[in-house]
């Protein structure tokens, strides 16, 4: 019988993404402030961003030692003396993650590093958040890793994720999205569930599917569901954009919302992190649309960890993801998605197409309206 591609990959990206999602959703009772930096770009990082970065990474260098790694984080912030107190702390955590028993129903083995034995000091654990730095390409096996996405969401208590992608020659063919907080049964609202958040996971090719977590005790005899975007040509549309204003153009969005015909009950849903990507492949009505930052003139160049687990869960799960152009994502030009502007994911064929013409019509509206500093009347 021939070898299911991937296995391994997924077996290890799903015990990854679940040891990070305990690490960050039992820390954040216990963050303390001083254990949140702003980096040079002005947005935070927290010991647990760096923890999980430095645990998912020395899980991914011991199994697949040949392959890539592009990580959000680097230890910068760890060095020297100045660093020592994070350092101790991230030390503390990532051991923690790595020493938990092996997870029942994951198929762990020891020989991924991982369980009681293991014990890692500072150095090798800076060196593994250091693997993350690679610069990526069209060519080879790149592990794509967002250790907490939407670190802004975990401070506030509301949604966030741990996202993790193989990328192989330039195409995602691997992605697991951790959501501790997401619900599972319900991605209708971003509120939280406290202990009922969710996995989603699909490989190319084989589907995307979704697991509780944290993993209930019968973990091993509860199958995935596997998840189905409805085909509807004419849905209920619904936006989801980012909770931060900074990280999205609200007023765009409403316009595109009107230009598809959203009515006063079916508003933006407003969401942290690549969650939307997993409320987007489990939705039930076949309406939900991820709309981020498709206005031209702004220049945020966005990066492949924010999309690149999302992009296959979507498609796997039945959807279409594009720029705001209607244009394919290039995940094989490195560290960011440099060829693109803005995304869409729905839905696939009709749906999608009405959305990008939305945009198009939106874009015009803006023209037309555009007053003074670019501000809309709106
Ligand atoms: N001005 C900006 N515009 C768009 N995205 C931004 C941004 N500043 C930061 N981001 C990205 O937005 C991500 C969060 O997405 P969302 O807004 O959907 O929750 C952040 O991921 P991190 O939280 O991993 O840094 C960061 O990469
Ligand atoms: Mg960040
Ligand atoms: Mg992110
Ligand atoms: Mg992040």
């Amino acid at each position: 019988m021939a070898a299911i591609p991937y296995l391994l990959e997924k077996k290890v990206a799903i015990s990854a993404v679940t040891r990070a999602c305990y690490l960050t959703s039992s820390l954040f009772a216990s963050l303390q402030k001083s254990e949140t930096i702003t980096k040079s770009d002005t947005s935070p990082v927290t010991i647990a961003d760096f923890s999980a970065q430095a645990a998912v990474n020395s899980i991914l260098a011991r199994v697949f030692p040949h392959d890539s790694i592009i990580g959000e984080e680097d230890s910068k912030d760890l060095q020297g003396d100045e660093g020592k107190v994070l350092r101790e702390r991230v030390t503390e955590l990532a051991n923690e993650a790595l020493q938990r028993p092996i997870i029942p129903g994951l198929e762990e083995t020891p020989e991924w590093g991982i369980g009681e034995s293991v014990k890692r000091s500072s150095d090798e654990l800076l060196d593994a958040i250091d693997r993350g730095t690679a610069q990526g390409g069209s060519q080879g096996r790149t592990w794509c890793l967002d250790p907490i996405d939407g670190t802004k969401g975990f401070l506030r208590g509301n949604q966030y994720a741990v996202c993790l992608a193989l990328v192989v020659d330039g195409t995602v063919q691997l992605g697991v999205i951790g959501c501790p907080n997401l619900s599972y049964t319900d991605v209708s609202s971003a509120d939280i569930t406290p202990g009922q958040g969710s996995i989603y996971v699909a490989v190319r090719g084989q589907g995307a599917e979704k697991v509780r977590y944290p993993f209930p005790p019968a973990a091993a005899s509860a199958p995935p569901v596997k998840l189905s975007i409805p085909a509807n040509p004419n849905p209920p549309f619904r936006l989801l954009e980012s909770f931060e204003k900074a990280h999205s153009n609200i007023s765009f969005g409403t316009l595109v919302s009107r230009s598809l015909g959203v009515t006063e009950d079916n508003q933006s849903l407003r969401m942290d992190s690549q969650a939307k990507y997993c409320a987007v492949a489990a939705q039930n009505t076949g309406g939900y649309v991820y709309l981020r930052n498709p206005v031209p003139g702004k220049n945020y160049i966005e990066k492949i960890w924010d999309h690149a687990a999302g992009s296959v869960i979507v498609e796997e799960a039945g959807g279409a993801i594009s720029d705001s152009y209607g244009n394919p994502l290039n995940f094989g030009l490195g560290r960011t998605l440099g060829e693109n502007k803005g995304i869409v994911a729905s839905a696939k064929g009709e749906a999608h197409a009405k959305v990008i013409r939305a945009i198009a019509e939106a874009r015009e509206v803006e023209e037309k309206m555009k007053v003074g500093d670019g501000d809309l009347r709106l």
